[in-house]
């Protein structure tokens, strides 16, 4: 039985996480943790990550980028496996996330599902072939009107791999009103549409000379996410220090 510590537990991700794990005889949630507490569950809830004592095997977070810092610092003193899908996080954010690698096993995902987590690896290859023949690179995203983050951090991270496949050489544009210019062909260009309950949508799109190729994967619950952050922490439990990502759960 691996015991978990739910981050966020009061949340939307944290609620759907707690109905799924009272399916799954192999996880159980041992604690949880929010700043919000006027939900009733059937494990305790500490309103701060430090006032809670409890033993587990892995913690999920799914909260909001102004706790990563406590938490980060949380799991690294008591070497506890994180699941991080929180998004949103700084430059500085990050770097913490690599010190907390050297002391516990972190796995940051912006996007758990087995889908984009494929798009990433399919990306790279068609970057590699589109963007020398001039396709420009654009991608749109849309998300629910309660989403705090713009752009979401899928769209960073699909990003990421597309430039990751291209050297590294392209920049990322989120706003093109400030300068009345055309778009330079080594930019990618991310925009974010927030409204209604759009649980979460992502295009890749490479326009060409005459063509235009387009890749895109839409959430429809988010059931998708919750299950594959139990199945990260599940496969982290017991894992030594480092860096992990959803490429070493998902077998492709
Ligand atoms: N990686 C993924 O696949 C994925 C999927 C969905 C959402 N997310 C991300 O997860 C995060 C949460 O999403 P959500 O829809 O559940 O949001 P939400 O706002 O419904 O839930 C966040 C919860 O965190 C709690 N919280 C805020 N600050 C806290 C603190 N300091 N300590 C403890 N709890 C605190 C809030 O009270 C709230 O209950 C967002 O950053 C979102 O972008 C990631
Ligand atoms: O609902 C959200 O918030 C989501 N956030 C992640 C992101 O920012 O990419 C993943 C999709 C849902």
């Amino acid at each position: 039985m691996v015991r978990l510590i739910m981050h966020g537990c009061n949340g939307k991700m944290g609620q759907v996480i707690t109905r799924m794990v009272k399916e799954d005889p192999e996880v159980e949630i041992v604690a949880g943790v929010d700043k919000y507490t006027g939900i009733s569950n059937d494990y305790p809830v500490y309103d701060e990550i430090g006032k809670c004592s409890v033993e587990a095997d892995a913690l999920i977070d799914f909260s909001n980028a102004a706790a990563v810092d406590e938490l980060l610092a949380y799991c690294r003193e008591k070497k506890l496996p994180v699941v991080l899908c929180t998004t949103g996080l700084s430059e500085e954010q990050l770097k913490k996330v690599e010190e907390a690698a050297k002391e516990t096993a972190v796995l940051r995902s912006a996007n758990m599902s087995l889908g984009v987590n494929l798009l990433m690896k399919i990306l790279k290859d068609a970057a590699r072939v589109l963007a020398p023949e001039g396709f420009d690179i654009e991608i749109v995203e849309k998300h629910h009107n309660r989403k705090v983050d713009a752009p979401s951090g899928t769209a960073i991270a699909l990003a990421d791999s597309v430039n990751d496949a291209l050297d590294g050489v392209y920049s990322y544009t989120y706003d093109r009103s400030r300068e009345r210019k055309a778009r330079d062909s080594r930019e990618i260009g991310i925009s974010a549409v927030r409204g209604g309950t759009i649980v979460g949508e992502h295009e890749v799109i490479f326009a060409g000379e005459d063509e235009v190729i387009e890749f895109k994967h839409t959430a429809y619950s988010k059931a998708l996410f919750a299950r594959g952050a139990v199945a990260a922490a599940k496969y982290l439990a017991g894992k030594p220090a480092g860096r992990y990502d959803m490429s070493d759960v998902i077998q492709f």
